[in-house]
């Protein structure tokens, strides 16, 4: 989860690969639901884990829902027990974030539940969800009977519902209910009427034309599993059949998100183009979401799609992209992936039947026109539509991009850090992309970066470097370690594989003096590094070393076999394949020096012997070793010496490196300058 202020993606080539998609949000939020309002319980599988369902989540247990986890990771199970019904708590204020999945249906079902059963529940969200339109679902809602209150914008969220017990509602006549502004007025209704039909058939009748069908027909397939077998006349008219009840099925399982499979279609569609394909897994042929059908879309301006129950696969077929002029009523939400695609077509794209896309969590049609602007694409948008053509050959533009806290903003836009496809020799290949509070993607896929990054591919010389060395104790791997969380980037301790090279020496009773055999086993060295509650974490041949590799002993060690020049021709490769999108902080001796001469960014730390023995006096102290700060400064004065007087790849500052003294900067304020020194190289436009 990348919870910093900007991402960085340099100019991706390629891509492919298995990615396995999260949970559908719409099936997750609604199976929560109607699971929380059943009798039994129901064993939820593939759930998704984000911000909307957590607010949901949240919900019902504060309603009374029984909420129990079975299981690790991806085999995570919620065991989740209803309420059967009737609520468990009288009043309540719940707080549901900018889930609309879960803001319309909680809001409808607590009110038919507050009329009939009596209770007081307030719903509220973030400023955002206070300027989504709820109004015509409470127009439904307020002639049946149910008392909801306007607590700021009428026709806005927050709202609050209330009722005394042994309320009826009047649902002898059809319920109205508009259907052109959000599908989610329906759904809303089609969840909570079911609570309230034991005495009659109750039919709900859609005014105006129904936007997004598809998500009605995900409401109705939910429905079903539940219990409830709704009679459909046309996309008109929905009868709840008299005697409704929820039933818990046992089990449910969510299927992926069509919605997050558009990015990696696109994906496809514009880099797989190197034989092997983007794989998406989750969600397939027999998909009952309605963005299933971008697959369609994205064929038609150019995608090849093999496809199976539970799976895609997708190559680059037609390139330039073909541009397309589609109505999106039917995808309103993956139709903003057709949006990004379009920057890799030839001609204009245009998307009609977007209106929708004004209400959801920004106005998203202004804000991927000035999006798509920033990086070069011409943009008209009109009051539904939007037309995209593509940057003129040369017009490229490295673009720092908002994301407006919309988690689709972020991830579609991210795809358009693929310009360097253009024909080779166009000034424009190469542009990198700034995507701004990427944090925003947990509203949906939160592992969304680190999935797109496993399947890219960009050049090596692309790919952003910054070089941290310098004498032992200086602080090199703490400032590394805090630029590369604050950026996001992959982190190379280079120290710790000529640490990691004297440990198997150890242990293998290898010499420190065997030049060939050392070289040997640092050139098979099963190492691998992870991050524990207490921070990074590294496994040699599977054996957890993280502390043994931190020792002064380690240390004397690896500064003796570091300087034999086999051992470190050895280590070479294996630094190299550190160096992955979007970047890398690598610290050492000569990282700036001999490993990565090309990086942008170099740094020499120092700080003077007294303050790093004292430093390190103190570290060693924290973890309970005893020390003296006089042998501690006398040691790295002599590892200093070493490496500074080797032969090869002595310590010695880059000739382009700034230098940084930190004997009087605290952590932070290294970190700053550093972070500052690299913003200075960054080719992003500042954003007014
Ligand atoms: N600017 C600073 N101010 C105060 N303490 C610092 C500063 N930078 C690092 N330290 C502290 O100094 C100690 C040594 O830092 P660190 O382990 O990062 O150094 P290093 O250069 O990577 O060492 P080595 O070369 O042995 O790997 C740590 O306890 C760290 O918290
Ligand atoms: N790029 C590097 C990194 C380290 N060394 C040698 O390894 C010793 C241990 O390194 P730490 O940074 O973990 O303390 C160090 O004293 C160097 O001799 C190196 O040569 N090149």
């Amino acid at each position: 989860m990348h919870d910093i202020p900007f991402l960085d993606l340099p100019p991706l080539t390629g891509a492919s690969g298995t990615v396995r998609l999260p949970g559908s949000k719409s099936i997750s939020n609604r199976v929560l639901l109607l699971a929380g309002l059943a009798s039994g319980t129901t064993a939820v599988h593939d759930l998704l884990d984000s911000d909307d369902t957590r607010v949901m989540l949240a919900a019902l247990a504060t309603l009374g829902c029984g909420l129990q986890w079975q299981g690790e990771g991806r085999h995570r199970v919620l065991h989740l027990t209803g309420l059967g019904g009737r609520l468990a708590v009288q009043e309540a204020d719940l707080f549901l974030g900018n889930a609309g999945t879960a803001m319309r249906p909680l809001a409808a079902a607590l009110a038919v539940l507050a009329a009939t059963h009596g209770g007081r529940y307030t719903l509220r969200g973030v400023p955002r969800m206070h300027e989504r339109p709820i109004g015509d679902l409470v127009d439904a809602l307020r002639p049946l009977g149910c008392t909801v209150e306007d607590l700021g914008t009428p026709g806005y969220p927050p709202l609050r519902v209330s009722g005394t017990a042994g309320g009826e509602l009047a649902t002898q006549q059809p319920i109205r209910v508009r259907g052109d502004v959000s599908s989610q007025f329906l759904t809303a209704l089609l969840l909570a009427l079911p609570l309230v039909s034991a005495q009659r058939d109750i039919t709900i009748e859609v005014e105006g034309e129904l936007i997004s069908k598809p998500y009605i027909s995900i409401t109705l397939n939910l429905l079903q599993r539940f219990g409830i077998a709704v009679r459909q006349e046309g996309w008109q008219r929905f009868t709840i059949p008299q005697g409704s009840a929820y039933r818990s099925p046992g089990a449910v399982h969510v299927e992926g998100d069509a919605s997050s499979a558009s990015y990696f279609v696109a994906l496809g569609a514009i880099a797989a183009h190197g034989g092997a394909p983007v794989r998406i897994e989750g969600v397939g042929s027999d998909s009952i979401q309605g963005d299933i059908r971008f697959v369609d879309a994205a064929v038609a301006m150019g995608a090849q799609v093999k496809s199976g129950p539970g799976w895609l696969e997708v190559h680059r077929g037609r390139w330039p992209l073909a541009a397309i002029d589609l109505d999106c009523k039917h995808i309103p939400d993956a139709a903003m992936t057709l949006a990004v695609m379009a920057l890799y077509a030839e001609g204009t794209t245009r998307l009609r039947g977007i209106a929708s896309w004004r209400v959801k969590e920004t106005d998203r049609i202004a804000a991927m026109a000035t999006e798509l602007r920033q990086v070069g694409a011409t943009v008209v948008e009109g009051p539904d539509f939007i037309e995209v053509t593509p940057p003129a050959p040369g017009a490229w533009r490295p673009a720092s991009i908002r994301t407006y806290d919309d988690h689709r903003m972020a991830m579609c836009l991210s795809l358009a850090a693929f310009n360097p496809l253009a024909p080779t020799g166009r000034a424009d290949a190469g542009c990198p992309v700034r995507i701004l509070e990427p944090r925003c993607v947990g509203k949906t896929f939160p592992d969304y970066f680190e999935a797109l990054l496993a399947l890219v591919t960009a050049r090596n010389e692309d790919i952003p470097v910054i070089c941290i060395d310098g004498p032992t104790a200086s602080g090199k791997g703490t400032l590394a370690a805090a630029v590369a969380d604050a950026l996001g980037y992959v982190l190379l301790d280079s120290g710790a594989l000529y640490r990691a090279t004297g440990l198997a020496a150890q242990w293998d009773g290898v010499a420190d003096t065997d030049e060939p055999a050392l070289a040997r086993l640092a050139g098979l060295l099963d190492l691998r590094f992870g991050h524990g509650p207490e921070g990074s974490r590294a496994w040699l041949r599977g054996r957890e070393v993280s502390e043994q590799l931190r020792t002064e002993e380690a240390g004397l060690r690896a500064s003796r076999i570091s300087a034999l020049p086999a051992v470190r021709h050895a280590l070479q490769d294996l630094q190299l394949a550190f160096r992955r999108a979007p970047g890398l902080v690598a610290d050492g001796r000569d990282m700036g020096t001999v490993i990565f001469p090309a990086a942008p960014l170099k740094v020499y730390l120092t700080a003077s012997a007294a303050t790093r023995a004292t430093r390190r006096h103190k570290q060693l102290i924290s973890k309970g070793i005893p020390a003296s700060i006089d042998d501690l400064r006398a040691d790295l004065e002599a590892r200093d010496a070493r490496d500074k007087n080797r032969a090869v790849a002595p310590l010695k500052p880059a000739e382009d490196a700034y230098l940084l003294d930190n004997s009087d900067l605290s952590v932070e304020d290294s970190v700053q300058q550093v972070l500052s020194w690299w913003q200075g190289r960054r080719p992003f436009p500042a954003r007014s």
